[in-house]
């Protein structure tokens, strides 16, 4: 192992769960049986530079050490199984390695990992152990928990858009969003007066600028894009309370503060809440940057799911793909297209902002507590559907919307994206099934909603409902179907947003839309 080791943690026999975070290389151990007794454990190296580990076990008198030479971008984990001790691998990066002591926790879901070459030597079985890990330089390993789980490509445009005054202005027009910031900031002044703050991704600043206003002491507005020297900007051409701000350039898994901060600020809002996955930037600022205790703003937000029947938008779908049905184009039959066509368009999810009359059943609500959620949980998020239909009709597919909560102080507020209400510029968000289900007044339609994190920063949408027969001999009708948040449909949403009038803002076309880091697809969708 190269280096000298930098940070030491000794885990010890007994304690049922430890964590240790250093920077991003974050150490945790589990007793997965419940007896108390270490059974396994991981590092996770969030780096694309090489670190190294080396693993002491000391059992009596006696220590044997394993020397990792390197967690490449990695997860190392370490498992204490019964009998032999051995080194395996998965991939390139993922390692684990079993060494022999207990009788505990034999790990068949891990079976099928190749064995790899270094071992350790003879450590005896006993019943009382310490094992203790070095790791060499971690704070190499700094910079890359972003990088690690975000395509390089997705990631550059994704700042690269973020990076224009029109894309932020943008956002700044949708005034239902900007107005509820504000006020949500300033009619809870208790919150912020003399407190120091956390402007996670703060763009043109201007949640920095309101916090301010609402007497913040010190805010560290922390921008990866370049927009970040427009915020230096702001804050600069705004005295009073702009010289509170301190514009840091940088994404939030890589940079330091000065301070723990008592207060977290964002917009990490997406699409359906998660879309652009900025939420887990903020849920890693709340670990490393906010004080025990800290307030969070916003605390709170809910997905919401309903059923929908619209027959206009079904048809039109179809209609979109009955282009492949033609069998003399210029010459040529691309008829043989046509079912492939109608699957491509069903999967793209439809953003737009629709009637409510459409609906045929009551949400079913998914919260989301940015206080206690974990990064991980936000990687693959169930939502559980039963709705009961208001009325005969044909249901078409699940609606989506949601809202979130400011927790404030001196007063609650709400931001809130659901269909009928003032349109932000999340509109709502609906996935189609290519076979609609019937229903009558009262069908109970069961189901779920699984939303699974990609690395293009967006999620791939999963469904299925199932409508279960509704006297005997009837047919059980079950439909399933697989969307890519990132790949949406932007639906007649240039008649209801403002900025549409103006070239730079309108719509994305849908032809931008490849699953790469299009700039259109957040045009709507931040
Ligand atoms: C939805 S915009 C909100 C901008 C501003 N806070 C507002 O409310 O108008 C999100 C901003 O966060 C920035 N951002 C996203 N991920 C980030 C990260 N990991 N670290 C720092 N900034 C990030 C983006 O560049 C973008 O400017």
């Amino acid at each position: 192992m190269s280096g000298q080791p930098s940070e030491t943690c000794t885990l010890e026999q007994n304690a049922s769960r430890r964590s240790f975070t250093y920077d991003n290389v974050w150490i945790s151990t589990v007793a997965e049986d419940g007896s108390g007794e270490l059974t396994w454990g991981a590092i996770w190296a969030s780096s694309g530079e090489k670190i190294g580990a080396k693993l002491t076990l000391a059992v009596e008198s006696q220590q044997s050490s394993l020397v990792v030479e390197r967690i490449n971008d990695g997860v190392l984990l370490f498992e204490l199984s019964p009998s032999k001790e051995s080194v395996y691998k998965m991939g390139p990066t993922l390692f684990i390695l079993k060494i022999g002591l207990k009788n505990k926790g034999a790990h068949s879901h891990r079976e099928d990992f190749q064995t790899y070459a270094a071992r350790f030597s003879d450590v005896p079985a006993a019943d009382k152990f310490l094992l203790t890990i070095e790791m060499a330089s971690p704070e190499k390993a700094k910079h890359d928990w972003f990088q690690k789980k975000t395509d390089q490509g997705s990631a550059q445009m994704y700042f690269h858009y973020y990076g224009t005054l029109q894309h932020q202005q943008n956002m700044l027009q949708d005034y239902i969003r900007t107005g509820t910031y504000y006020s949500a900031f300033l009619n809870n002044r208790v919150d912020f007066e003399g407190q120091s703050v956390l402007d996670v991704g703060a763009g043109s600043g201007i949640l920095s600028l309101f916090a301010a206003q609402a007497g913040a002491r010190k805010v560290y507005a922390v921008e990866a894009s370049d927009m970040a020297k427009m915020a230096r900007l702001l804050a600069e051409q705004n005295p009073g309370y702009g010289d509170s701000i301190e514009v840091v350039q940088g994404r939030i898994e890589e940079i330091q503060v000065a301070e723990k901060v008592d207060v977290l600020v964002s917009e990490p809002i997406g699409t359906l809440l998660v879309n652009e996955r900025m939420l887990e930037t903020y849920i890693y600022a709340r670990d490393h940057f906010l004080k025990q205790g800290g307030k969070m703003f916003p605390r709170l937000g809910r997905i919401h799911v309903a059923a929908f029947s619209d027959e206009i938008l079904y048809n039109e779908l179809y209609g979109k793909a009955s282009f492949w049905l033609q069998t003399n184009f210029y010459g040529t039959n691309v008829s043989g297209l046509h079912s492939e066509a109608v699957k491509q368009y069903f999967q793209q999810v439809v953003v737009d902002a629709f009637d409510p009359s459409l609906l045929v059943s009551a949400s079913v609500i998914k919260p989301v507590d940015f206080a206690e959620v974990s990064e991980d949980e936000l990687y693959n998020i169930e939502i559980p559907l039963r709705f009961t239909i208001m009325h005969p009709c044909i249901v078409h597919g699940v609606a989506c919307w949601f809202d979130v909560f400011f927790d404030g102080s001196t007063k609650g507020e709400w931001l809130s994206t659901a269909p009928g209400l003032p349109i932000t510029h999340w509109f709502q968000l609906r996935c189609v099934m290519e076979t609609p289900l019937w229903a009558v007044a009262g069908s109970e339609v069961v189901g779920t909603l699984r939303l699974v994190a990609h690395a293009f920063q967006s999620y791939d949408i999963h469904a299925t409902l199932e409508v279960p027969p509704i006297a005997p001999g009837q047919p059980h009708q079950k439909v399933s179907g697989l969307w890519d948040l990132k790949e949406p449909y932007y639906r007649q949403v240039n008649s209801w947003w403002p900025g549409a009038a103006q070239p730079a803002q309108q719509a994305p076309n849908p032809s931008q839309q490849d699953r790469g880091p299009e700039a259109g697809a957040m045009d709507a969708g931040s």
